[in-house]
């Protein structure tokens, strides 16, 4: 992931163009659009660090055998699903399985529960979420499951807020992953703490999310314009936890090093898109601190977690929408994560 330096620049600028023509070919894009886009220096050396890390995030992928058993892959926790919102936590649980966890939990509200069950009979939906005994009863499933997706589609009811509180806390005592998404980041900017320091959570804000979350963790206002910084300094203020800002480029940092995710995705930006993404990562940040340091050479198996999922979010939006165009909406390009996967990670 070290930057590529001096004059290995201009080699590595003609390996990025062989490489996205490669990629482009795939997609019958003239080459001429492949030129402009790795034109400038710059661009091909994100371009070649993309791959590079792409490279590592193949690595970290755990090999399809007839050796291993239900759950080995993947049992991802989801967080959230409450009256308003139902979408958010089955999009997200789906998005697991769709990449390769074996099963997939949501833990909601009893009213949410049998909606987010009608949508698939592949998730395991626990009605627990507004009960007083939500903490326990979630505390039970936490020793069979590999990571936790806190947030899509939570709300901000003061009563499951503070259940959620209670299952970060137990999580983390557990040494789970925990992807933070949508309203769990809601409740982390009111409280810091509960997430400070802990090198195995995740962040994923939007533009919004971002901004409430720098207003209540930096004293010093940030410079709108250098996202690189203003995510490392989120990072490194919440005691290095990852932070993904997603965006027009995805920026992910550990609070040490800064990653920019600039897979062409589209401009269709219907509601869901980052639901997905929190599924996807909760399995691959799994699979990285899984996959073990010889797999990651060095590298933080979160910030390759990370630019995995949202480089695959991506593909997915680029190839819903050469398909359905403005209709695109988040079920189309759940559709796409199996070709999507293959094409970035198995080919
Ligand atoms: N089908 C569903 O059930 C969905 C539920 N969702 C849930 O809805 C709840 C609220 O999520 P929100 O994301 O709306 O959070 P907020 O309630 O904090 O609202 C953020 C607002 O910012 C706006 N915004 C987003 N990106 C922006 C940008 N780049 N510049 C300016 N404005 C921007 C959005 O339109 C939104 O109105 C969460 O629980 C979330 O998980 C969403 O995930 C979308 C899909
Ligand atoms: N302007 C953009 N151009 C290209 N891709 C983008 C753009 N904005 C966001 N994305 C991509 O869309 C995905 C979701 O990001 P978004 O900001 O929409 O999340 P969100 O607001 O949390 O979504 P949700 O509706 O699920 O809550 C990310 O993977 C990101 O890479
Ligand atoms: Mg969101």
């Amino acid at each position: 992931m070290a930057p590529v330096a001096g004059a290995g620049a201009v080699l590595a600028g003609a390996a990025a163009v062989a490489l996205l023509s490669a990629v482009f070919v795939l997609y019958e894009l003239p080459l001429d659009a492949v030129l402009q886009r790795a034109f400038s220096l710059h661009k091909a050396h994100s371009v070649k660090n993309m791959e590079t890390t792409l490279q590592l995030v193949r690595n970290i992928i755990p090999p399809l055998t007839s050796k291993k058993h239900k759950g080995q892959d993947g049992r991802i926790g989801i967080v959230g699903g409450c009256q308003e919102y139902t979408g958010a936590p089955y999009f997200a649980a789906i998005s697991a399985l769709k990449v390769g966890a074996d099963l997939s939990h949501v833990f909601c509200t009893q009213e949410a529960a049998p909606v987010i069950k009608s949508y698939s009979p592949e998730l395991i939906v626990h009605p627990v979420l507004d009960r007083p005994s939500a903490v326990p009863n979630v505390e039970e499933w936490l020793p069979r499951l590999h990571a936790l997706v806190v947030g899509p589609g939570l709300g901000r009811d003061d009563t499951l807020l503070e259940n959620v509180k209670g299952i970060l806390e137990a999580s983390k005592a557990r040494d789970i992953p925990i992807v933070i998404d949508a309203d769990g980041l809601w409740l982390v900017a009111q409280h810091p703490a509960l997430i400070q320091g802990y090198r195995k959570a995740v962040l994923t804000p939007n533009h919004v999310e971002f901004s409430r979350l720098s207003e209540a963790v930096l004293r010093d206002p940030v410079d709108g314009s250098d996202h690189r910084e203003a995510v490392r300094r989120l990072s490194q203020a919440l005691g290095n936890v990852t932070v993904v800002q997603k965006g027009e480029r995805d920026v992910i940092s550990d609070g040490e090093q800064v990653l920019e995710c600039a897979q062409e995705g589209s401009s269709r930006r219907c509601g869901g898109q980052g639901d997905l993404l929190s599924g996807a990562l909760g399995v691959l940040v799994h699979w990285a601190l899984h996959a073990g340091p010889e797999k990651t050479n060095g590298s933080s198996p979160l910030l390759l977690a990370a630019m995995g999922a949202c480089s695959l979010v991506r593909q997915c939006s680029r190839q819903a929408f050469q398909k359905h165009g403005r209709s695109t909406t988040t079920t189309d390009m759940i559709a796409e994560v199996g070709p999507a996967f293959r094409i970035l990670f198995e080919t």
